[in-house]
């Protein structure tokens, strides 16, 4: 199909959670109509964010069922509508976890429109007239134009997926604090899905990387493969300490609840924490920690629609990928199980194309 929206709803498969035991299994519903602003797309690959976990989880208490998760989608555009001029039939595309704002307020009018009060998660939430929103885990999506990026040629779908939301995540704090330059020295706390890409888009930035882990058991992976400085083991006091005062920067990706203080023991003059993980309970920190030092601890919310494409810019021309182990949707519960045991390098990419979406491997 090309330009002009289809008259009918579409019957989309995916996956979802039907409760908080956050085990999927097939799920039929219908897409909306094409409108004149949206991109009806096919769903190629769809990456799988920690994220997909606490939501599926109900880690939040904010979790609505059936939910179909997934939000590091690519796809191929089907269909547009009458007034998209962004994109066409047969574009390679991606969506991240935004798919909808409110356009008016100061967030949205600035190009952050991730932080609109109004913004429209792409699972886990309504559209307006009331519609549950549905993500990636799915043969199809409907999604305004403003909301889908353009894969750059070249850029293998499936390695493209995990840009779009721990890409975009750790981009976003980079540039937005002014740790881009070149020559910082940056730590990664966590070396997973988003800490991985955290390693590589710091490198590519010209920065010295220092992976700060749970165990010493990333070491060799952190250093030899995807090209860290150094690494230190979080539970090596004799090597933290000596390492204290060091970084200019710490992405703390940890997603469970863990002490700040040292992380920002880490942190030299005016050096900056920020906390990317998603944590439902309060994190504590003595207040001279921060003040003897000028330190700040920030956090950050995925990333603008242009700062996904200045992502995906940015990996094309630098070269960076992400390490990904792609698998079927009949996996898809092994693959959530272990990612939560910390059990993947160093992220999930579901092959949704390529699957049976109807329940066999
Ligand atoms: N702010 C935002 O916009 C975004 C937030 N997120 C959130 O960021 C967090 C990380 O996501 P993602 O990278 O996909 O997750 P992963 O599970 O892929 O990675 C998290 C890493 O943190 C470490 N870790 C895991 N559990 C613990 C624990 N209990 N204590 C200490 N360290 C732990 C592990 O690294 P190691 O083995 O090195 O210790 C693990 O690999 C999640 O909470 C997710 O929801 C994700 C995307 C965007
Ligand atoms: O994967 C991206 C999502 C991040 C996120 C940040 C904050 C929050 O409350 C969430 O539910 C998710
Ligand atoms: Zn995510
Ligand atoms: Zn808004």
């Amino acid at each position: 199909m090309a330009r002009g929206a289809s008259e009918t709803e579409r019957t989309a498969v995916g996956w979802a959670a039907r409760d908080a035991g956050g085990h999927l299994s097939p799920f039929s519903y219908t897409l909306r109509k094409t409108g004149p602003e949206d991109v009806a797309i096919k769903v190629l690959y769809c990456g799988i964010c920690h994220t997909d976990i606490h939501q599926a989880k109900n880690h939040l208490g904010m979790s609505r069922y059936p939910m179909v998760p997934g939000h590091e989608v690519v796809g191929e555009v089907e269909e547009v509508g009458a007034e998209v001029t962004k994109f066409r039939a047969g574009d390679v595309v991606g969506v991240g976890l935004i798919v909808g704002c409110c356009r008016e307020c100061h967030p949205c009018k600035s190009s952050n429109e991730q932080y609109c009060p109004k913004k429209i998660w792409s699972y886990n939430d309504v559209y307006p007239d009331g519609k549950p929103t549905q993500g990636g885990f799915s043969s199809a999506m409907v999604v305004d134009q403003k909301f889908v990026v353009k894969i750059p040629a070249g850029m293998a779908p499936e390695q493209a997926a995990p840009l779009l939301c721990a890409g975009v995540t750790v981009y976003s704090p980079l540039k937005r604090f002014n740790l881009a330059a070149p020559g910082l020295r940056g730590g990664v706390l966590g070396l997973g899905g988003v800490g991985h890409m955290g390693v590589k888009l710091a490198k590519a930035m010209g920065h010295h990387v220092t992976v700060i882990s749970s165990s010493d058991k990333k070491r060799g992976e952190a250093v030899d493969h995807l090209g860290a400085d150094a690494f230190l083991a979080s539970s090596d006091g004799a090597a933290m300490a000596a390492a204290a005062g060091t970084l200019d920067y710490v992405i703390d990706t940890v997603p469970a609840h863990h002490p700040l203080e040292p992380y920002l023991a880490l942190l030299g003059l005016d050096g900056k924490l920020i906390v990317m993980g998603v944590i439902g309970q309060p994190l504590s920190f003595l207040s001279p920690m921060l003040m003897l030092g000028r330190k700040s601890i920030a956090g950050s919310f995925v990333g603008s629609v242009e700062e996904a494409e200045e992502t995906l810019a940015f990996c094309k021309d630098k070269g960076v990928t992400s390490q990904i182990e792609v698998v079927k949707m009949g996996y898809v519960n092994e693959a959530l199980e272990r990612l939560e045991r910390n059990d993947v390098r160093y992220r999930f990419v579901v092959d949704v194309a390529g699957s049976n979406l109807d329940g066999a491997a």
